[in-house]
């Protein structure tokens, strides 16, 4: 295959042009989405029904599965996945966008396309991060739960597969260096090479400040800034946790997939 050559990169004033520090504020501007449909989805209870596959006997799926297939089906037809960050969780039989394709830039080395880890999103999203996000119980919303649900999981897959845009910048920025470690099919180099824990430090306090905000109770009383987490509508500790338990690990596990396919 022909070498992916990467464009050389323009930091010049007014550079549109894709880098590490545009990249970063993309990631920093998809917090807000995540924290918010966070908090949304925890109004409701964790509604089992909604996820027993026993629960429609006729299909055999879950309701969730459902929701989420039919919808993917509707996105696909606007569009959606016409865009490289957008990925379905259900690839199979989706129909053809009815608009002209847009004509998205072309980042990333076609490689991109086969790393795709949805299906462990989806099972961290339901088996691991939704239990501690919410409440016991259930309130027979179940049409709102999957609706929230599914910003959830498609913020969660849009800011994990970001981690592509992440390596491709790296990855120009010292091709030698990744290109040994490449090679090598070396996953702990590679690991080290592209973590920068300064950064995740500062996401993981970031996100917390960001749940307080958005998290807060507002009233016409006098401001409560700062209170103890019970005036928060999610604990701003449990964002941060399910940054450093899943988010940012499975961002890197895309950075080190993307990156062992990058000189195929
Ligand atoms: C996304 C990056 O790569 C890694 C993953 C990070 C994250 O998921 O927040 C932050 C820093 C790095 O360890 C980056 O360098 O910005």
């Amino acid at each position: 295959m022909a070498s992916f050559e990467a464009s050389s990169r323009d930091e010049g004033e007014g550079s549109n042009q894709t880098s590490l520090k545009t990249v970063r504020e993309s990631l920093i501007r998809q917090e807000d989405s995540i924290v918010f449909s966070l908090i949304e989805r925890a109004r409701h209870p964790y509604n089992a029904a909604a996820y027993d596959n026993s629960s429609l006997k006729s299909s055999g799926s879950s309701l969730a599965e459902i929701f989420v297939r039919e919808a993917e089906h509707l996105h696909a037809k606007a569009g959606r996945y016409d865009n490289p960050e957008e990925i379905p969780f259900f690839s199979e039989d989706l129909p053809l966008p009815l608009l002209p394709p847009y004509n998205y830039p072309q980042v990333l080395h076609p490689v991109a396309a086969s790393v795709n880890i949805t299906k462990t999103i989806w099972n961290m999203y339901f088996n691991e991060l939704l239990p501690i996000l919410t409440t016991k119980g259930d309130d027979g919303n179940y049409a709102s739960t999957l609706a929230l649900d599914l910003a959830c999981l498609q913020a969660l897959s849009r800011r994990i597969h970001y981690g592509k845009y992440v390596a491709e910048v790296k990855f120009r920025d010292a091709p030698m260096d990744y290109s040994s470690a490449i090679h090598d099919k070396d996953r702990e180099a590679l690991m080290r090479m592209l973590t920068f824990e300064r950064v995740e430090e500062m996401v993981k306090q970031r996100v917390a400040k960001k749940a307080m905000v958005f998290g807060q109770q507002v009233t016409l009383e006098e401001d409560n800034w700062g209170g103890d987490t019970l005036n928060y509508k999610v604990d701003p500790t449990l964002i941060s946790r399910l940054y450093s338990d899943w988010i940012i690990p499975l961002t890197k596990v895309v950075e080190v997939e993307y990156l062992l396919l990058r000189l195929d």
